[in-house]
Protein backbone atom coordinates (compact mmCIF):
# COMPACT_ATOMS: atom_id res chain seq x y z
CA UNK A 1 0.00 0.00 0.00
CA UNK A 2 1.58 3.38 -1.03
CA UNK A 3 2.94 5.69 1.63
CA UNK A 4 0.05 8.31 1.97
CA UNK A 5 1.10 10.42 4.62
CA UNK A 6 3.54 10.32 7.36
CA UNK A 7 0.77 9.90 9.90
CA UNK A 8 -1.34 7.81 7.95
CA UNK A 9 -2.23 5.04 5.72
CA UNK A 10 -5.14 4.12 4.53
CA UNK A 11 -5.58 0.22 3.99
CA UNK A 12 -8.28 -2.38 3.78
CA UNK A 13 -8.97 -5.39 6.36
CA UNK A 14 -9.54 -8.82 5.29
CA UNK A 15 -13.20 -8.09 4.18
CA UNK A 16 -11.92 -5.34 2.15
CA UNK A 17 -13.55 -2.56 4.23
CA UNK A 18 -11.24 0.27 4.43
CA UNK A 19 -9.45 1.90 7.75
CA UNK A 20 -6.80 4.23 8.33
CA UNK A 21 -3.33 3.05 10.02
CA UNK A 22 -2.36 5.76 12.11
CA UNK A 23 0.95 6.65 13.04
CA UNK A 24 -0.06 9.45 15.19
CA UNK A 25 -1.96 8.82 18.66
CA UNK A 26 -3.07 11.33 21.69
CA UNK A 27 -3.15 14.48 21.79
CA UNK A 28 -1.49 15.43 18.68
CA UNK A 29 -3.91 13.20 16.96
CA UNK A 30 -6.38 15.88 17.90
CA UNK A 31 -4.39 19.04 16.37
CA UNK A 32 -4.04 16.96 12.66
CA UNK A 33 -7.30 18.68 10.95
CA UNK A 34 -6.76 15.61 8.06
CA UNK A 35 -7.20 12.72 11.00
CA UNK A 36 -8.98 14.35 13.57
CA UNK A 37 -12.56 12.83 14.35
CA UNK A 38 -13.06 14.76 17.82
CA UNK A 39 -15.99 14.13 19.47
CA UNK A 40 -16.61 11.31 16.61
CA UNK A 41 -13.82 9.26 17.70
CA UNK A 42 -15.54 5.54 19.30
CA UNK A 43 -15.11 4.69 23.10
CA UNK A 44 -12.99 1.91 21.18
CA UNK A 45 -11.00 4.13 19.03
CA UNK A 46 -10.31 6.83 22.33
CA UNK A 47 -9.27 3.34 24.57
CA UNK A 48 -6.48 2.32 21.68
CA UNK A 49 -5.35 5.56 20.29
CA UNK A 50 -4.91 7.13 23.77
CA UNK A 51 -7.52 9.80 23.53
CA UNK A 52 -9.49 8.76 26.99
CA UNK A 53 -9.66 11.90 29.51
CA UNK A 54 -8.74 14.15 26.53
CA UNK A 55 -12.34 14.41 24.96
CA UNK A 56 -15.96 14.99 26.39
CA UNK A 57 -17.65 11.64 27.43
CA UNK A 58 -20.58 12.09 24.45
CA UNK A 59 -19.69 10.82 21.59
CA UNK A 60 -21.14 12.29 18.16
CA UNK A 61 -22.02 10.96 15.16
CA UNK A 62 -20.68 13.24 12.21
CA UNK A 63 -24.97 14.45 11.67
CA UNK A 64 -24.52 15.31 15.33
CA UNK A 65 -21.53 17.42 14.86
CA UNK A 66 -22.76 19.15 11.37
CA UNK A 67 -25.22 19.72 13.40
CA UNK A 68 -23.69 21.46 15.83
CA UNK A 69 -21.08 23.17 13.26
CA UNK A 70 -24.03 24.61 11.80
CA UNK A 71 -25.74 26.34 14.80
CA UNK A 72 -22.26 27.86 15.08
CA UNK A 73 -22.01 28.95 11.96
CA UNK A 74 -25.53 30.36 12.03
CA UNK A 75 -24.54 32.62 15.53
CA UNK A 76 -21.65 34.08 13.56
CA UNK A 77 -22.20 37.82 12.38
CA UNK A 78 -20.75 38.99 9.51
CA UNK A 79 -20.00 37.21 6.12
CA UNK A 80 -16.20 37.41 7.34
CA UNK A 81 -16.97 36.07 10.85
CA UNK A 82 -18.50 33.21 9.33
CA UNK A 83 -15.81 32.81 6.71
CA UNK A 84 -13.60 32.76 9.76
CA UNK A 85 -15.29 30.12 11.44
CA UNK A 86 -15.17 28.38 8.30
CA UNK A 87 -11.57 28.07 7.98
CA UNK A 88 -10.53 27.65 11.56
CA UNK A 89 -13.47 24.62 10.96
CA UNK A 90 -10.82 23.19 8.24
CA UNK A 91 -8.36 23.63 10.48
CA UNK A 92 -9.42 21.63 13.03
CA UNK A 93 -11.63 18.73 11.47
CA UNK A 94 -11.21 18.34 7.45
CA UNK A 95 -14.26 15.68 6.88
CA UNK A 96 -16.85 17.93 9.03
CA UNK A 97 -15.96 20.65 7.43
CA UNK A 98 -16.52 19.22 3.68
CA UNK A 99 -19.30 17.42 5.49
CA UNK A 100 -20.94 21.05 6.50
CA UNK A 101 -20.15 22.43 3.32
CA UNK A 102 -21.75 19.67 1.30
CA UNK A 103 -24.80 19.74 3.11
CA UNK A 104 -25.34 24.00 2.40
CA UNK A 105 -23.25 24.68 -0.53
CA UNK A 106 -25.31 27.36 -2.06
CA UNK A 107 -25.37 29.13 1.44
CA UNK A 108 -21.49 28.79 2.03
CA UNK A 109 -20.33 28.75 -1.20
CA UNK A 110 -20.43 32.90 -1.32
CA UNK A 111 -18.46 32.18 2.70
CA UNK A 112 -15.47 30.40 1.37
CA UNK A 113 -15.67 32.03 -1.82
CA UNK A 114 -16.28 35.01 -3.77
CA UNK A 115 -17.08 37.65 -2.47
CA UNK A 116 -15.95 37.02 1.27
CA UNK A 117 -12.83 35.85 0.23
CA UNK A 118 -11.88 38.84 -1.27
CA UNK A 119 -12.31 40.34 2.21
CA UNK A 120 -10.45 37.45 3.33
CA UNK A 121 -7.49 37.98 1.53
CA UNK A 122 -7.40 41.17 2.79
CA UNK A 123 -7.64 40.64 6.27
CA UNK A 124 -5.07 37.85 5.86
CA UNK A 125 -2.50 38.90 8.31
CA UNK A 126 -5.05 39.68 11.22
CA UNK A 127 -7.08 36.61 10.56
CA UNK A 128 -3.78 33.84 10.36
CA UNK A 129 -4.33 30.86 12.75
CA UNK A 130 -2.94 27.90 11.33
CA UNK A 131 -0.61 26.49 9.14
CA UNK A 132 -2.20 25.51 5.79
CA UNK A 133 -0.50 25.46 2.35
CA UNK A 134 3.58 26.36 0.98
CA UNK A 135 4.33 29.68 1.60
CA UNK A 136 7.39 30.16 -0.85
CA UNK A 137 9.64 33.26 -0.87
CA UNK A 138 12.76 34.73 -2.15
CA UNK A 139 14.90 33.54 0.36
CA UNK A 140 13.41 29.62 -0.84
CA UNK A 141 14.64 29.56 -3.98
CA UNK A 142 17.88 27.87 -3.57
CA UNK A 143 16.21 25.73 -1.31
CA UNK A 144 12.39 24.91 -2.78
CA UNK A 145 12.83 21.34 -2.89
CA UNK A 146 14.02 20.54 0.71
CA UNK A 147 11.47 22.98 1.70
CA UNK A 148 8.55 21.52 -0.03
CA UNK A 149 9.60 18.31 1.61
CA UNK A 150 8.78 19.58 4.71
CA UNK A 151 4.83 19.81 3.60
CA UNK A 152 3.69 16.88 5.55
CA UNK A 153 1.30 15.55 2.45
CA UNK A 154 2.61 12.77 0.19
CA UNK A 155 0.87 12.30 -2.90
CA UNK A 156 -0.38 15.83 -3.71
CA UNK A 157 -2.40 15.38 -6.51
CA UNK A 158 -3.98 19.37 -7.30
CA UNK A 159 -2.23 22.85 -6.34
CA UNK A 160 -3.73 26.12 -6.56
CA UNK A 161 -0.53 28.61 -6.98
CA UNK A 162 -0.73 32.26 -7.15
CA UNK A 163 1.37 35.17 -6.75
CA UNK A 164 -1.15 37.59 -5.60
CA UNK A 165 -0.49 39.65 -8.24
CA UNK A 166 -4.07 40.88 -9.22
CA UNK A 167 -6.34 38.99 -6.83
CA UNK A 168 -10.14 38.95 -8.64
CA UNK A 169 -10.65 42.40 -9.06
CA UNK A 170 -8.49 43.92 -6.48
CA UNK A 171 -5.05 44.05 -7.31
CA UNK A 172 -1.83 43.12 -5.77
CA UNK A 173 -2.67 41.56 -2.28
CA UNK A 174 1.15 40.45 -0.80
CA UNK A 175 1.22 37.35 1.06
CA UNK A 176 -3.14 37.44 1.38
CA UNK A 177 -3.66 35.59 -1.80
CA UNK A 178 -3.40 32.63 0.03
CA UNK A 179 -6.54 32.72 0.76
CA UNK A 180 -7.90 32.35 -2.84
CA UNK A 181 -5.70 29.01 -3.11
CA UNK A 182 -7.28 27.72 -0.26
CA UNK A 183 -10.63 28.92 -0.79
CA UNK A 184 -9.92 27.50 -4.98
CA UNK A 185 -9.02 24.46 -3.29
CA UNK A 186 -12.12 23.83 -0.90
CA UNK A 187 -14.15 24.11 -3.92
CA UNK A 188 -11.69 21.21 -5.76
CA UNK A 189 -12.97 18.59 -2.70
CA UNK A 190 -16.30 19.99 -2.95
CA UNK A 191 -17.41 19.84 -6.25
CA UNK A 192 -14.48 18.16 -8.28
CA UNK A 193 -14.02 15.18 -5.86
CA UNK A 194 -10.52 15.68 -5.37
CA UNK A 195 -9.47 14.61 -1.45
CA UNK A 196 -8.12 17.25 0.52
CA UNK A 197 -5.21 15.17 1.35
CA UNK A 198 -4.47 15.47 -2.40
CA UNK A 199 -4.94 19.64 -2.62
CA UNK A 200 -2.14 22.01 -2.10
CA UNK A 201 -2.50 25.54 -1.63
CA UNK A 202 0.63 27.92 -2.56
CA UNK A 203 1.42 31.12 -2.86
CA UNK A 204 4.41 32.51 -4.50
CA UNK A 205 5.70 35.20 -2.00
CA UNK A 206 7.71 37.34 -4.57
CA UNK A 207 7.01 40.48 -2.82
CA UNK A 208 4.30 43.38 -3.09
CA UNK A 209 4.25 46.62 -4.99
CA UNK A 210 1.80 47.60 -2.45
CA UNK A 211 4.12 49.87 -0.08
CA UNK A 212 1.09 50.05 2.93
CA UNK A 213 1.30 46.12 3.39
CA UNK A 214 5.18 46.46 3.23
CA UNK A 215 4.77 49.12 5.67
CA UNK A 216 2.03 47.27 8.11
CA UNK A 217 3.39 46.24 11.24
CA UNK A 218 1.46 43.03 10.97
CA UNK A 219 1.70 42.17 7.73
CA UNK A 220 2.69 38.64 7.51
CA UNK A 221 4.31 38.67 4.21
CA UNK A 222 7.98 39.11 2.43
CA UNK A 223 8.97 42.86 2.82
CA UNK A 224 9.97 43.86 -0.15
CA UNK A 225 8.78 45.17 -3.81
CA UNK A 226 7.86 42.29 -6.43
CA UNK A 227 10.38 40.73 -8.14
CA UNK A 228 10.62 40.94 -11.70
CA UNK A 229 12.25 39.84 -15.14
CA UNK A 230 14.80 36.94 -14.64
CA UNK A 231 14.72 37.00 -10.80
CA UNK A 232 10.82 36.19 -11.11
CA UNK A 233 11.15 33.97 -13.81
CA UNK A 234 14.21 31.78 -11.60
CA UNK A 235 11.53 31.80 -8.86
CA UNK A 236 8.84 30.16 -10.63
CA UNK A 237 11.27 27.65 -12.27
CA UNK A 238 12.51 26.69 -8.55
CA UNK A 239 8.93 26.21 -7.62
CA UNK A 240 8.11 24.19 -11.02
CA UNK A 241 11.26 21.86 -10.51
CA UNK A 242 10.45 21.07 -6.85
CA UNK A 243 6.83 20.77 -7.49
CA UNK A 244 8.24 18.12 -10.19
CA UNK A 245 10.44 15.96 -7.65
CA UNK A 246 8.37 16.03 -4.70
CA UNK A 247 4.67 15.29 -6.61
CA UNK A 248 5.58 14.34 -10.04
CA UNK A 249 1.84 13.63 -10.44
CA UNK A 250 0.52 17.09 -9.30
CA UNK A 251 -1.55 19.28 -11.69
CA UNK A 252 -1.36 23.09 -10.94
CA UNK A 253 -3.34 25.80 -11.37
CA UNK A 254 -2.04 29.31 -12.05
CA UNK A 255 -4.43 31.61 -10.11
CA UNK A 256 -4.95 35.65 -10.16
CA UNK A 257 -1.40 36.74 -11.67
CA UNK A 258 -1.67 39.95 -13.42
CA UNK A 259 -1.46 40.44 -17.01
CA UNK A 260 1.91 41.50 -16.31
CA UNK A 261 3.03 37.56 -15.84
CA UNK A 262 -0.18 35.17 -15.98
CA UNK A 263 0.78 34.37 -19.65
CA UNK A 264 4.36 34.46 -20.02
CA UNK A 265 3.72 32.06 -16.67
CA UNK A 266 1.43 30.04 -18.22
CA UNK A 267 2.93 29.46 -21.94
CA UNK A 268 6.57 29.04 -20.12
CA UNK A 269 4.91 25.85 -18.11
CA UNK A 270 2.05 24.40 -19.55
CA UNK A 271 4.16 21.63 -21.46
CA UNK A 272 6.48 21.24 -18.39
CA UNK A 273 3.87 20.69 -15.88
CA UNK A 274 0.63 19.94 -17.15
CA UNK A 275 -1.13 23.65 -15.95
CA UNK A 276 -3.78 25.86 -16.77
CA UNK A 277 -4.21 29.42 -15.77
CA UNK A 278 -7.99 29.94 -14.12
CA UNK A 279 -8.48 33.31 -15.30
CA UNK A 280 -7.77 33.04 -18.66
CA UNK A 281 -8.99 29.67 -19.34
CA UNK A 282 -11.15 28.81 -16.92
CA UNK A 283 -13.10 32.51 -17.03
CA UNK A 284 -13.13 31.90 -21.48
CA UNK A 285 -14.29 28.64 -20.73
CA UNK A 286 -17.17 29.63 -17.97
CA UNK A 287 -18.10 33.14 -19.97
CA UNK A 288 -18.61 31.29 -23.62
CA UNK A 289 -20.60 28.56 -21.94
CA UNK A 290 -23.18 31.05 -20.72
CA UNK A 291 -23.30 33.32 -23.35
CA UNK A 292 -24.06 30.08 -26.09
CA UNK A 293 -26.97 29.63 -23.28
CA UNK A 294 -27.81 33.42 -23.38
CA UNK A 295 -28.03 32.56 -27.24
CA UNK A 296 -29.64 29.71 -26.93
CA UNK A 297 -32.64 31.27 -24.78
CA UNK A 298 -33.43 33.97 -27.62
CA UNK A 299 -33.32 31.44 -30.44
CA UNK A 300 -30.06 32.73 -31.84
CA UNK A 301 -26.29 31.39 -32.80
CA UNK A 302 -23.23 33.01 -31.19
CA UNK A 303 -22.14 33.90 -34.51
CA UNK A 304 -24.95 36.56 -34.93
CA UNK A 305 -23.59 38.47 -32.42
CA UNK A 306 -21.43 41.29 -31.69
CA UNK A 307 -19.47 41.00 -28.47
CA UNK A 308 -18.22 43.73 -26.56
CA UNK A 309 -15.53 43.19 -23.88
CA UNK A 310 -14.33 45.52 -21.74
CA UNK A 311 -10.98 44.72 -20.33
CA UNK A 312 -8.12 43.26 -21.46
CA UNK A 313 -6.15 41.21 -18.21
CA UNK A 314 -6.13 37.71 -18.03
CA UNK A 315 -9.74 37.41 -18.11
CA UNK A 316 -11.05 39.56 -20.61
CA UNK A 317 -7.96 38.34 -23.05
CA UNK A 318 -9.19 34.93 -22.12
CA UNK A 319 -12.78 35.66 -22.64
CA UNK A 320 -11.99 37.00 -26.56
CA UNK A 321 -10.15 33.53 -27.42
CA UNK A 322 -12.93 31.94 -25.67
CA UNK A 323 -15.60 33.65 -27.96
CA UNK A 324 -13.70 34.04 -30.98
CA UNK A 325 -12.81 29.72 -30.52
CA UNK A 326 -17.17 29.40 -30.28
CA UNK A 327 -17.96 31.86 -33.85
CA UNK A 328 -15.84 29.38 -34.97
CA UNK A 329 -16.88 26.51 -34.66
CA UNK A 330 -20.52 28.16 -35.74
CA UNK A 331 -18.89 28.75 -38.98
CA UNK A 332 -17.14 31.93 -39.03
CA UNK A 333 -13.46 32.80 -40.77
CA UNK A 334 -11.52 34.93 -38.74
CA UNK A 335 -12.22 37.88 -40.87
CA UNK A 336 -15.83 37.61 -40.17
CA UNK A 337 -15.33 37.47 -36.40
CA UNK A 338 -13.09 40.67 -36.17
CA UNK A 339 -16.07 42.59 -37.04
CA UNK A 340 -18.00 40.23 -34.26
CA UNK A 341 -15.38 40.70 -31.39
CA UNK A 342 -14.13 44.13 -29.70
CA UNK A 343 -12.06 44.26 -26.50
CA UNK A 344 -11.23 47.20 -24.62
CA UNK A 345 -8.33 48.02 -22.32
CA UNK A 346 -8.12 51.07 -19.86
CA UNK A 347 -6.96 53.08 -22.95
CA UNK A 348 -10.17 52.39 -25.03
CA UNK A 349 -10.81 49.81 -27.83
CA UNK A 350 -7.57 47.55 -28.83
CA UNK A 351 -6.71 48.89 -32.07
CA UNK A 352 -3.85 47.46 -34.44
CA UNK A 353 -2.35 50.56 -35.02
CA UNK A 354 -2.09 51.06 -31.32
CA UNK A 355 1.03 50.47 -29.20
CA UNK A 356 0.21 47.71 -26.61
CA UNK A 357 1.98 44.84 -24.68
CA UNK A 358 2.44 41.52 -26.75
CA UNK A 359 -0.31 39.81 -25.25
CA UNK A 360 -3.26 41.72 -26.27
CA UNK A 361 -1.89 42.51 -30.22
CA UNK A 362 -4.09 39.48 -31.43
CA UNK A 363 -7.05 41.04 -29.44
CA UNK A 364 -6.83 44.55 -30.89
CA UNK A 365 -9.30 45.03 -34.29
CA UNK A 366 -7.72 45.89 -37.79
CA UNK A 367 -7.73 49.66 -37.66
CA UNK A 368 -9.58 49.35 -41.11
CA UNK A 369 -12.79 48.03 -39.44
CA UNK A 370 -13.17 51.05 -37.02
CA UNK A 371 -12.72 53.72 -39.74
CA UNK A 372 -14.96 56.37 -39.57
CA UNK A 373 -16.30 55.60 -36.07
CA UNK A 374 -16.73 58.43 -33.96
CA UNK A 375 -14.10 57.38 -30.42
CA UNK A 376 -12.49 54.11 -28.96
CA UNK A 377 -14.58 54.51 -25.58
CA UNK A 378 -16.96 51.75 -24.14
CA UNK A 379 -20.17 54.01 -24.96
CA UNK A 380 -18.92 54.82 -28.71
CA UNK A 381 -17.38 51.35 -29.12
CA UNK A 382 -21.25 49.93 -28.19
CA UNK A 383 -22.85 52.24 -30.59
CA UNK A 384 -20.22 52.09 -33.47
CA UNK A 385 -19.95 48.24 -33.30
CA UNK A 386 -23.51 47.75 -32.47
CA UNK A 387 -23.03 45.72 -29.86
CA UNK A 388 -25.49 42.97 -28.67
CA UNK A 389 -23.58 41.04 -25.81
CA UNK A 390 -21.38 43.18 -23.47
CA UNK A 391 -18.47 41.28 -21.14
CA UNK A 392 -17.51 42.99 -18.32
CA UNK A 393 -13.88 41.75 -17.08
CA UNK A 394 -12.43 45.34 -16.12
CA UNK A 395 -12.59 45.13 -11.87
CA UNK A 396 -14.54 48.70 -12.67
CA UNK A 397 -16.76 48.74 -9.67
CA UNK A 398 -20.30 50.79 -11.54
CA UNK A 399 -18.50 51.32 -14.99
CA UNK A 400 -21.54 49.64 -17.21
CA UNK A 401 -24.03 53.15 -16.57
CA UNK A 402 -27.26 53.87 -17.77
CA UNK A 403 -26.19 54.90 -21.17
CA UNK A 404 -24.24 52.23 -22.19
CA UNK A 405 -26.36 49.40 -21.21
CA UNK A 406 -29.48 51.25 -22.90
CA UNK A 407 -26.84 51.75 -26.10
CA UNK A 408 -26.51 47.73 -25.86
CA UNK A 409 -30.19 47.73 -25.62
CA UNK A 410 -30.69 49.70 -28.53
CA UNK A 411 -28.84 47.14 -30.68
CA UNK A 412 -30.67 43.85 -29.27
CA UNK A 413 -34.44 43.83 -28.31
CA UNK A 414 -32.39 41.38 -25.24
CA UNK A 415 -28.76 42.00 -25.21
CA UNK A 416 -26.65 39.90 -23.02
CA UNK A 417 -24.97 41.94 -20.29
CA UNK A 418 -22.52 39.99 -17.86
CA UNK A 419 -20.62 41.86 -15.42
CA UNK A 420 -18.37 39.60 -14.70
CA UNK A 421 -15.93 41.40 -12.11
CA UNK A 422 -15.20 39.96 -8.41
CA UNK A 423 -15.62 40.69 -5.86
CA UNK A 424 -18.94 42.07 -5.63
CA UNK A 425 -17.84 45.56 -5.10
CA UNK A 426 -15.96 45.43 -8.34
CA UNK A 427 -18.67 44.09 -10.27
CA UNK A 428 -19.35 46.71 -13.27
CA UNK A 429 -23.07 46.85 -13.05
CA UNK A 430 -25.89 45.78 -10.59
CA UNK A 431 -28.25 43.23 -12.18
CA UNK A 432 -31.32 45.01 -10.70
CA UNK A 433 -29.54 48.06 -12.74
CA UNK A 434 -29.03 46.22 -16.00
CA UNK A 435 -32.66 44.88 -15.47
CA UNK A 436 -34.40 48.22 -14.86
CA UNK A 437 -32.31 50.25 -17.57
CA UNK A 438 -33.58 46.97 -20.14
CA UNK A 439 -36.99 46.87 -19.23
CA UNK A 440 -36.53 43.50 -17.98
CA UNK A 441 -35.44 42.16 -21.81
CA UNK A 442 -31.38 41.98 -20.27
CA UNK A 443 -30.09 38.37 -19.62
CA UNK A 444 -27.87 39.25 -16.63
CA UNK A 445 -24.77 37.43 -15.57
CA UNK A 446 -22.22 38.15 -12.87
CA UNK A 447 -19.19 36.73 -11.78
CA UNK A 448 -20.13 36.60 -7.58
CA UNK A 449 -23.20 35.87 -6.50
CA UNK A 450 -26.42 37.95 -6.42
CA UNK A 451 -30.16 37.42 -5.68
CA UNK A 452 -32.75 36.66 -7.73
CA UNK A 453 -34.58 40.44 -8.66
CA UNK A 454 -37.98 41.28 -9.08
CA UNK A 455 -39.28 43.83 -11.18
CA UNK A 456 -42.50 45.07 -11.45
CA UNK A 457 -43.96 41.55 -10.73
CA UNK A 458 -41.25 39.24 -12.64
CA UNK A 459 -38.60 37.43 -10.81
CA UNK A 460 -35.33 37.42 -12.71
CA UNK A 461 -32.26 34.77 -11.51
CA UNK A 462 -28.83 35.89 -11.99
CA UNK A 463 -26.55 33.63 -12.91
CA UNK A 464 -23.11 33.20 -11.52
CA UNK A 465 -20.65 32.74 -14.79
CA UNK A 466 -17.66 32.43 -12.19
CA UNK A 467 -14.80 29.86 -13.34
CA UNK A 468 -15.70 27.66 -10.47
CA UNK A 469 -17.56 26.16 -13.54
CA UNK A 470 -15.26 24.91 -15.04
CA UNK A 471 -11.72 24.08 -12.87
CA UNK A 472 -13.08 21.36 -10.14
CA UNK A 473 -14.07 19.35 -12.77
CA UNK A 474 -11.26 19.94 -15.56
CA UNK A 475 -8.52 20.17 -13.14
CA UNK A 476 -10.23 16.53 -11.80
CA UNK A 477 -10.56 15.32 -15.43
CA UNK A 478 -6.29 15.91 -15.73
CA UNK A 479 -5.12 14.19 -12.18
CA UNK A 480 -7.67 11.05 -13.27
CA UNK A 481 -6.67 10.81 -16.78
CA UNK A 482 -2.84 11.76 -16.02
CA UNK A 483 -3.00 14.40 -18.45
CA UNK A 484 0.87 15.06 -19.71
CA UNK A 485 -0.78 18.59 -20.62
CA UNK A 486 -3.91 20.52 -21.08
CA UNK A 487 -4.72 21.58 -23.99
CA UNK A 488 -7.03 24.00 -25.76
CA UNK A 489 -9.10 21.51 -26.78
CA UNK A 490 -9.97 20.37 -22.89
CA UNK A 491 -10.57 23.44 -22.09
CA UNK A 492 -12.92 24.77 -24.97
CA UNK A 493 -14.59 20.67 -24.16
CA UNK A 494 -15.27 22.25 -20.32
CA UNK A 495 -17.34 24.99 -21.89
CA UNK A 496 -19.26 23.15 -24.11
CA UNK A 497 -20.16 20.71 -21.31
CA UNK A 498 -21.02 23.02 -19.03
CA UNK A 499 -23.38 24.60 -21.83
CA UNK A 500 -24.89 21.44 -22.27
CA UNK A 501 -25.13 20.44 -18.58
CA UNK A 502 -27.34 23.92 -18.29
CA UNK A 503 -29.23 23.52 -21.26
CA UNK A 504 -30.35 19.41 -19.92
CA UNK A 505 -30.90 20.33 -16.40
CA UNK A 506 -31.56 24.18 -15.80
CA UNK A 507 -32.87 24.68 -19.17
CA UNK A 508 -34.36 28.58 -18.63
CA UNK A 509 -30.95 29.74 -17.34
CA UNK A 510 -27.28 30.93 -18.34
CA UNK A 511 -25.62 28.76 -15.77
CA UNK A 512 -26.68 25.84 -13.44
CA UNK A 513 -27.57 27.12 -9.51
CA UNK A 514 -24.60 27.02 -7.14
CA UNK A 515 -26.15 23.66 -6.03
CA UNK A 516 -25.59 21.50 -8.47
CA UNK A 517 -22.08 22.72 -8.74
CA UNK A 518 -20.88 19.15 -8.42
CA UNK A 519 -23.03 17.32 -11.04
CA UNK A 520 -21.82 20.17 -13.40
CA UNK A 521 -17.91 19.59 -12.47
CA UNK A 522 -18.70 15.78 -12.85
CA UNK A 523 -20.42 16.40 -16.62
CA UNK A 524 -17.18 19.26 -17.24
CA UNK A 525 -14.61 16.38 -15.87
CA UNK A 526 -16.53 13.59 -18.21
CA UNK A 527 -15.85 15.45 -21.54
CA UNK A 528 -12.69 16.64 -20.45
CA UNK A 529 -11.56 13.58 -19.82
CA UNK A 530 -12.79 12.02 -23.08
CA UNK A 531 -11.21 14.96 -24.72
CA UNK A 532 -7.55 14.27 -22.96
CA UNK A 533 -7.98 10.32 -24.36
CA UNK A 534 -8.94 11.22 -27.73
CA UNK A 535 -5.86 13.83 -27.79
CA UNK A 536 -3.65 11.08 -26.62
CA UNK A 537 -2.34 13.10 -23.80
CA UNK A 538 -4.07 11.02 -21.38
CA UNK A 539 -1.25 8.77 -19.62
CA UNK A 540 -3.57 6.45 -17.49
CA UNK A 541 -3.75 2.99 -18.50
CA UNK A 542 -7.05 2.33 -16.92
CA UNK A 543 -8.95 4.78 -18.94
CA UNK A 544 -7.99 4.47 -22.20
CA UNK A 545 -10.53 2.16 -23.79
CA UNK A 546 -13.39 2.72 -21.24
CA UNK A 547 -16.65 3.76 -23.13
CA UNK A 548 -19.10 7.25 -22.08
CA UNK A 549 -20.63 5.12 -19.09
CA UNK A 550 -17.40 3.37 -17.80
CA UNK A 551 -15.47 6.54 -18.01
CA UNK A 552 -18.27 8.22 -15.88
CA UNK A 553 -18.68 5.23 -13.64
CA UNK A 554 -14.88 5.57 -12.61
CA UNK A 555 -14.87 9.30 -12.65
CA UNK A 556 -17.52 9.07 -9.74
CA UNK A 557 -16.05 6.02 -8.06
CA UNK A 558 -12.83 8.10 -7.44
CA UNK A 559 -14.76 11.25 -6.05
CA UNK A 560 -13.45 11.86 -2.61
CA UNK A 561 -16.57 11.98 -0.11
CA UNK A 562 -16.38 13.55 3.74
CA UNK A 563 -16.84 10.37 5.74
CA UNK A 564 -14.91 8.79 8.73
CA UNK A 565 -13.08 5.54 8.34
CA UNK A 566 -12.46 3.45 11.51
CA UNK A 567 -9.15 3.85 12.76
CA UNK A 568 -6.41 1.31 14.22
CA UNK A 569 -2.63 2.03 15.56
CA UNK A 570 0.17 1.16 13.42
CA UNK A 571 1.47 -2.65 14.32
CA UNK A 572 4.46 -1.60 17.14
CA UNK A 573 3.34 2.62 17.35
CA UNK A 574 3.12 3.42 21.07
CA UNK A 575 0.27 5.11 22.34
CA UNK A 576 2.59 8.51 22.23
CA UNK A 577 3.43 10.48 19.01
CA UNK A 578 5.20 7.72 17.25
O1 LIG B 1 -12.28 33.67 -7.88
C1 LIG B 1 -13.31 33.96 -8.53
O2 LIG B 1 -14.40 34.21 -8.02
C2 LIG B 1 -13.22 33.99 -10.04
C3 LIG B 1 -11.87 34.37 -10.43
O3 LIG B 1 -11.00 33.54 -10.70
C4 LIG B 1 -11.48 35.78 -10.32
O4 LIG B 1 -12.34 36.66 -10.23
O5 LIG B 1 -10.27 36.03 -10.33
MG1 LIG C 1 -9.08 34.26 -10.31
Amino acid sequence: MAHISRYYDVKRDPAGHRFLEVRVTGFPLLHLPLLNKSTAFTEEERRLLGLEGLLPPGVSSLEEQKERAYLRFRQQGTPLEKHAYLRNLQDHNEVLFFALLEDHVEEMLPIIYTPTVGEAVQQFSRLYRYPRGFAMSTAHVERARELLGNVHLQDVRMIVATDSSAILGIGDQGFGGMAISIGKLSLYTVAGGVGPDKTLPVELDVGTGRQDLIEDPLYLGARHPRLTGEAYDAFIDAFVQAVQERYPKAIIQWEDFSKDTAFRVLERYRKVVPSFNDDIQGTGAVTLAGVLRACALKGEWLRDQVVVIHGAGAGGAGVAAAIREGMGREGLAPEEVAHRVFVLDSRGLLTDDRRMEDYKQPLATPKGITEGWAGTDLLTVVREAGATVLLGLSGQGGIFNEPIVRAVHANAARPIIFPLSNPTSNTEALPEDVLRWTDGQAIVATGSPFPDVTLEGQTYQIGQGNNAFIFPGLGFAAVLTRASEITEGMVAEAAYALADFTARESPERTYPPTRALRDASRAVALRVARQAITEGVAREERVQNLNDEELDAFIESRFWFPKYLPYRTAEGASPDLT
